[in-house]
């Protein structure tokens, strides 16, 4: 007979649930009221670290939401959270940590920003103790606000804010990174300048991506893996390229996109330079998207609609 024992509210509960390290393996369910009537979100998902996934799916599948319940922002129903090597949650044994135990970083399309801290002190704040400062300068340079650190947020674009919420976000050096449509207010240029700058730190810190996106080139530049929700529960998973090709689940608007590769590059009457592509099993020419300089074997998706090109990197 112990001498003494743990009274039952000073014991920590212990989840039966297998957390390796290198992965994230949820199932969560959640009951929402969408304006069709009840929708029973019901998602289980097996996510290797460093994995990037796009979260695509009509307006009210659940996108946001599953975002939330993994930030722990949203109570879940039931369901569990296993996260690299540590569980977030556990309704089964009353495990439930909340947002600032779980390393998710998260971005929505709200911001969010300190209004009373300048551009540079709400990317400090984020930075995990310990860090050199001149990392928020670094971070700041790379999204295109090294000029506006002193200012207050509420002085900035729209744009401004959307990078700003991505630099304090990544600050964080989180091991998931929730981005619920982070670059939608961007337009052109910039927002490839940041596609490429996530990509190229997301690399760096291995960090696992999943982003909320109605854009199926910026899916299919940032991810391996797109999910498609329907109405709360997983509809599709596959590459996206597979998702969104001909004859591939996603809806007839985002089939127009198709991914392609460059066979050759030839001149059109007026001398701009146009290429011949083969897409999906279909040859066609194609003015390309901003100077893009494209070479034979380069991937690249095609808009249907105008039939242009956008060069790629990273397509499978
Ligand atoms: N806390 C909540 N309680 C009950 N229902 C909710 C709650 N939050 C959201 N909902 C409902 O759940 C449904 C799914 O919403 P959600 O925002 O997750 O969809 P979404 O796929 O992100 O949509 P969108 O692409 O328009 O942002 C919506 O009908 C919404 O009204």
């Amino acid at each position: 007979m112990p001498l003494f024992t743990l009274p039952n509210f000073l014991r920590r509960p212990r989840s039966s649930h297998p957390a390796p390290p290198e992965r994230l393996h949820f199932h969560l369910r959640k009951r929402l009221t969408s304006a069709s009537g009840p929708l029973e979100l019901d998602i289980e998902l097996d996510i290797a670290r460093g994995e990037s996934l796009a979260l695509l799916g009509p307006s009210g599948s659940g996108k946001t939401s599953l975002l939330r319940l993994l930030a722990g922002l949203q109570p879940a129903d039931g369901g569990y959270i296993a996260a690299f090597g540590r569980i977030w949650l556990d309704s089964a044994c009353g495990i439930d940590r909340p947002p600032r135990e779980r390393r998710a970083g998260l971005v929505f399309q709200d911001y969010a920003l300190f209004p009373n801290m300048s551009v540079l002190g709400n990317v400090r704040f984020a930075l995990p103790s310990g860090s050199p400062a001149r990392r928020a300068d670094e971070l700041l340079e790379r999204v295109g606000l090294a000029g506006l650190a002193n200012e207050r947020p509420a002085r900035l674009s729209g744009g401004q804010q959307q990078r700003l919420a991505l630099a304090r976000a990544l600050a964080a050096e989180p091991e998931l990174l929730l981005l619920d449509e982070p670059l939608s207010a961007l337009d052109g240029a910039l927002r490839r300048d940041l596609q490429d700058a996530l990509a190229a730190l997301r690399e760096r810190q291995r960090t696992t991506l999943l982003l909320v996106t109605h854009d199926p080139g910026e899916a299919l530049r940032l991810c391996e893996r797109a999910v498609l929700l329907e109405a709360g529960r997983v509809a599709a998973d596959a590459p996206p390229a597979r998702l969104f090709g001909a004859g591939g689940p996603a809806d007839a608007e985002q089939r127009l996109t198709l991914a392609g590769r460059v066979l050759e590059r030839i001149a059109a009457a007026d001398g701009s330079p146009l290429y011949r592509i083969e897409a999906e099993g279909r040859t066609c020419l194609a003015r390309a998207a901003e100077r893009a300089g494209l070479e034979p074997g380069d991937s690249v998706l095609v808009s249907a609609g105008d039939w242009l090109a956008t060069p790629l990197h990273g397509l499978r």
